[in-house]
């Protein structure tokens, strides 16, 4: 059983109420799935005092002198199967954000990392031949190598076997017990490995199928500590009441509601079965709930590596989140029992939850469970991040489902990154070469001078800016990319081109609007960074830009004015390689990734490679 470690730190836990003591003050209780009867909120516990957080004066002081960060967090990703389309869908909206956030000056904590303990992560070892903890050690590294692949800039990575984590998970649970919400009770359920869940009978399907993992649920029966969730019914009915952005986007707040309103019940928090994970504190033939221990993560990740750990220090460092940005099937634990567990510790909840949709493949959610996976490694070594990040983020409406389709990631890809940019970008500066060498004839500021070209850029950069705030990706994308579309239709009206030729006053006017164009591709090469870094940086060198210049870029710099006269333009290179069609009888990128990833899984079976 993991972490023996633990001992030592409960002896140092001198507040708790002896846990026998509340075992007793619950045995009498009458069975309701389990034997105890949900309550009111306890009338010590008020929604005032529980909703700030009451840490301690060295965090509230510490919080009182700092800037606010913008704290974002991805799911912590289940190590049972290395990561997938769907994983790196979150991640890389999640990304986006936090770019345009950092434009926007925030100083940014965005977290993601690796949630690795339960049943499910030791039956995967098992499988493959590890002990769980290489298991982890492997998986894990195959998140960070995608992320890196695609152009993930977080800023810290949490594993849930950090034993900082493992620490602040004890102290945790130690302050929920002292508050009284945590005691034992006999258990009997369905339960759907894969969420790592009791299910009621009445959200499954035919044969106790779990909805989303089309697998039967096993009835299972065992003694377990539970958290009273139902005590906070009252407060977090309250809670949704006066924090009416709490759960984006609106219609999934109504969904909670929901549930808040059909009545909470008490869940364990605990697995008597299952050895992978934290010991119970008072009880090590107990394993705390995987869920309980991972919500845990986005505080622990908080912690800077050379502090000595505690919660206060976690929570006075960044906490709450600003936002937790997850998939919708995991909306219940974010928005109804974290922030409850959080209540009860005396810790603020979250600011926001967005639970966005999923990416389906034949209408089915693609996941780890159902095998019905992309890999994204393979899109990205073929077609490089800026098509696989542009492609879900402005194909799929954040917050709605949509289908990988082929077709539509070769045009989206080819018709905006290739065409309305690229091509615009390399015909200019071709122009450029031919008719100033390359150097630009006058400051863009003087070139916008009496003309409507630079509004419309402020235009839709505006829009673009709105999109972003309201995390309407896909709006934002496509924002930015009228700027293209206006930048083409402007050439294409103004011929330079031929201008040029009849020199004079004609030649001016040419070599002036090339500046008006390569001014809006500057705009866009800011404004578009969130989502296609790499492509953006690209740009901004053909602009004759350092990468140390791009990386400086603030949302500032989308103003009109960045390009100056005598500033001498790169040469030019194709900025996106167009996205070739496949030929009749040619496998597609959807087959051609799905025959890779079933060799991979064979041979994972096999042992031959590691994840
Ligand atoms: N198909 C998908 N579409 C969008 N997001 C997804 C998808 N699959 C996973 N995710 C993201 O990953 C989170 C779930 O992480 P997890 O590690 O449990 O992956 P999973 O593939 O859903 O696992 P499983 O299939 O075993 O349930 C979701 O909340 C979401 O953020």
């Amino acid at each position: 059983m993991a972490g023996r470690a633990f001992l030592c730190h409960h002896q140092g836990l001198v507040a708790i109420t002896p846990f026998s003591s509340i075992c007793r003050r619950n045995s009498f209780l009458t069975p309701y799935h389990f034997r105890r009867s949900p309550t009111a909120a306890p009338a010590s516990i008020s929604t005032s005092t529980c909703l700030r957080c009451s840490l301690g004066s060295e965090g509230e002081n510490t919080n009182a002198n700092k800037v606010e960060p913008f704290v974002l967090t991805t799911p912590l990703y289940y190590v049972n199967a290395p990561p997938h389309m769907g994983s790196a869908y979150t991640t890389i909206a999640a990304d986006a954000i936090a770019r345009f956030q950092r434009l926007l000056g925030k100083k940014v904590i965005f977290i993601t990392g690796t949630d690795e303990h339960g049943e499910k992560i030791a039956t995967a070892a098992e499988a493959n031949g590890r002990s769980p903890r290489e298991h982890c050690d492997t998986v894990s590294d195959a998140y960070r190598m995608l992320w890196k692949d695609l152009d993930i800039a977080y800023d810290k990575f949490i594993r849930t076997t950090d034993p900082r984590h493992e620490g602040i998970v004890e102290e945790f649970y130690s302050r929920v017990f002292n508050n009284g919400d945590i005691y034992r009770a006999d258990y009997e359920g369905l339960y759907c490995i894969n969420c790592e869940e009791y299910k009621d009978e009445k959200e499954l399907l035919a044969n106790n199928c779990c909805p989303m993992h089309l697998k039967p649920c096993a009835l299972r029966k065992e003694d377990n500590y539970f958290f009273a969730l139902s005590k906070y019914q009252k407060m977090l009915e309250e809670y949704f009441k006066s924090n009416p952005d709490f759960v984006k986007p609106a219609f999934r707040l109504n969904e909670v509601q929901g549930w808040i309103i059909s009545g909470l019940r008490d869940f364990s928090i605990s697995r008597s079965s299952v050895e992978w994970g934290i010991p119970v504190p008072t009880d090590d033939k107990q394993t705390i709930y995987v869920w309980f221990d991972a919500l845990l993560g986005y505080v622990s990740a908080l912690l800077d590596k050379d502090v000595q750990p505690s919660l206060e220090k976690a929570v006075g460092a960044g906490w709450p989140a600003s936002l937790h940005l997850i998939g919708k099937d995991i909306l219940r634990f974010h928005a109804v029992y974290w922030p409850a567990m959080l209540m009860s510790a005396g810790i603020s909840p979250p600011k926001m939850v967005f639970g966005h949709g999923f990416l389906t493949k034949d209408g089915m959610k693609m996941g780890k469970t159902l095998g019905n996976t992309l890999e994204p490694k393979d899109l990205v070594d073929r077609f490089g991040s800026d098509a696989v990040r542009y492609f879900l983020l402005r194909e799929i409406e954040f917050g709605n489902d949509g289908d990988f389709s082929e077709e539509r990631f070769i045009n989206i890809n080819n018709a905006h990154l290739a065409n309305t940019i690229g091509n615009l970008l390399n015909r200019t500066l071709g122009l450029l070469k031919k008719i100033c060498q390359s150097t630009l004839a006058i400051d863009s500021t003087t070139a916008a001078e009496g003309n409507t070209f630079k509004d419309t850029v402020a235009n839709s950069v505006n829009k673009a800016k709105i999109h972003y705030e309201n995390l309407s990706l896909s709006s934002a994308c496509e924002s930015v990319l009228e700027i293209g579309n206006a930048g083409n239709i402007y050439m294409d009206e103004r011929a330079p081109w031929s201008r040029f030729k009849q020199g004079g006053s004609s030649y001016e006017a040419a070599a002036k609007d090339l500046v008006l164009i390569l001014e809006a591709m500057r705009i866009i090469a800011v404004a578009l960074s969130p989502v296609a870094p790499s492509l953006c940086l690209r740009i901004y060198a053909q602009l004759g830009f350092s990468k140390d210049e791009f990386e400086a870029t603030t949302w500032s710099d989308t103003r009109w004015g960045g390009l100056k006269a005598g500033s001498v333009m790169a040469e030019r290179k194709p900025v996106f390689a167009r996205i070739e069609s496949r030929k009749d009888g040619e496998e597609g990128i959807v087959e051609a990734t799905e025959k890779m990833s079933k060799a991979k899984k064979k041979n994972r079976s096999q042992g031959l490679v590691q994840a």
